[in-house]
């Protein structure tokens, strides 16, 4: 007989062995311990839905899909980052709004979806483009990396100029892929990232998140888009990391980052290559050199020295290895913008539409510098003269947390393809930030006092 014969034709009338239900007082513990499983499961539950529900992150996704109705609203974990949210997007008067931002207003114009609007770069690009009739749609999540009133500040700007940003992260893609619906895009100037060299040693997550993830997400719901946009995107000067062959020209190698920030801006060169390769996208990086000016980067030091020369504080300045100068090819804004423009005007069509390539497109990276390193000390000589006070400079060595001691652009390419050609002195890029930090930050000042 095997064992299997034991089993009763009828489970109702399986006799229970003793052993296994010895007594009603067994019943009942049993009870009871399933009464305490399903109170605990109940408090992990509540527990885990508190803890998400409570998560930036998750918050912004799950209003963005509440919006949507879509369930592929997706924001990829950053639990460093304290302010990615996606505020409510969607519904018609959204879609009106994202439109009208978008309309081409001139012959032959663009219609440019300008990612990180609220950045400083992205601010200067996408009034710019508007000036000349292009349509633009701001894309920005407000990160908290620096003061975001100054994100506002520049917001306000935008929209009086007729810009409209959308609140949200590029790691979103279904409000990516609610954007290219609502416009057929055909070009994306790509700014938003995770900048600043020094700060990866703090957050390295969220430079994962926005440069390399962020960009991902992005490329791939331009691949999918019918007709796909031509792509211009921000690399950086640090991808010439630890080279000492100057000045840098984009043949020279790019494979020594000396800091995270470095690293993640040249693995978005190769995932172009990659995007490019397989989909047929039209891709331009921008190697841009030390951008500084109006509207500029709290976190840069030609705008944090200038606070500080005016509050009286010291002064970090950088030297290297035997008193050896710490220079860099400072740029200024306007020149960045025409060169970023320039791109756009020679950028090819991508050659794909909805995820096939259909042909070979184009792919390039550019130099956009100022072919005129200035060493720090010079730069700081400078705003003392502009600001009338004198910085209390504490000179330090450079400390090894992926700065690099000299950056000089060649910028032949940039100029044979793009006509670029920068015409601003740092004496006179900072003359003009200075005039605008004094006035931008005593009418924030008098508006501080009137409250
Ligand atoms: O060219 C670029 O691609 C990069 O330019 C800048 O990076 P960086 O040149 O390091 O700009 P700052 O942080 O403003 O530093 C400027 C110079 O001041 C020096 N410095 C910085 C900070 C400080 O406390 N003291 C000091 O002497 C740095 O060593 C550097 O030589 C930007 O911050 C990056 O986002 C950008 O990608």
């Amino acid at each position: 007989m095997s064992h299997l014969d034991h089993t009763p034709s009828t489970p109702g009338k399986f006799k229970m062995d003793k052993s296994a239900y010895p007594y009603h007082g067994g019943r009942l513990r049993w009870h009871s311990s399933l009464a305490k499983l399903t109170f605990w499961s109940f408090v992990f539950i509540g527990v885990i839905f508190i803890f998400f529900y409570r998560s930036p992150s998750s918050s912004s996704s799950s209003s963005a899909a509440a919006a949507t109705s879509s369930s592929s609203s997706r924001f990829h974990s950053d639990p460093s980052r304290r302010s990615l949210r996606t505020s409510s997007w969607g519904g018609p008067a959204w879609e009106k709004k994202v439109r009208t931002s978008a309309r081409i207003r001139s012959r032959n114009g663009f219609s440019v979806l300008v990612t990180g609007a609220a950045g400083f770069v992205g601010t200067h690009v996408s009034s710019a483009l508007k000036r000349r009739g292009d349509g633009v749609l701001g894309l920005d999540n407000f990160n908290d990396y620096y003061d975001p009133t100054l994100k506002r500040a520049r917001q306000a700007l935008l929209e009086r100029a007729g810009v409209f940003i959308v609140e949200g992260d590029i790691n979103d893609a279904a409000l990516l892929k609610k954007l290219f619906e609502v416009v057929p895009f055909t070009h994306v100037m790509h700014l938003a990232a995770q900048a600043g060299v020094r700060y990866a040693m703090q957050n390295p997550g969220s430079y994962v998140h926005s440069n390399i993830a962020g960009f991902v997400s992005l490329l791939e719901v331009c691949k999918e888009a019918t007709p796909q946009p031509a792509i211009v995107w921000a690399s950086s000067s640090s991808v010439y990391g630890l080279n000492t062959k100057v000045p840098f020209s984009e043949k020279d190698r790019t494979d020594q980052p000396a800091s995270l920030y470095a690293a993640t801006k040249k693995a978005g060169e190769e995932i172009a290559h990659t995007y490019n390769h397989i989909y047929g996208l039209s891709l331009t990086g921008l190697r841009f050199f030390t951008v500084y000016g109006p509207w500029g980067r709290p976190d840069m030091a030609y705008f944090f020295f200038t606070k500080d020369i005016l509050n009286g504080k010291s002064i970090p300045i950088f030297e290297g290895e035997n008193h050896g100068t710490v220079a860099r090819d400072f740029t200024y804004i306007d020149d960045i913008v025409k060169g970023c423009l320039g791109a756009l005007d020679t950028a090819q069509k991508s050659t794909g539409s909805g995820g096939k390539k259909k042909g070979p497109a184009q792919l390039r990276v550019f130099n956009l510098g100022n072919t005129s390193p200035i060493p720090v000390t010079n730069l700081v000589t400078i705003l003392e003269r502009l600001l009338k006070v004198k910085a209390k400079r504490n000179v330090m060595k450079l400390p090894r947390n992926g700065d690099v001691q000299f950056t000089h652009a060649n910028i032949s390419l940039a100029h044979r393809e793009l006509g670029y050609k920068p015409t601003t002195n740092l004496q006179t890029g900072l003359k003009k930030f200075v005039r605008w930090y004094l006035n931008y930050y005593s009418a924030a000042g008098k508006k501080a006092d009137a409250r």
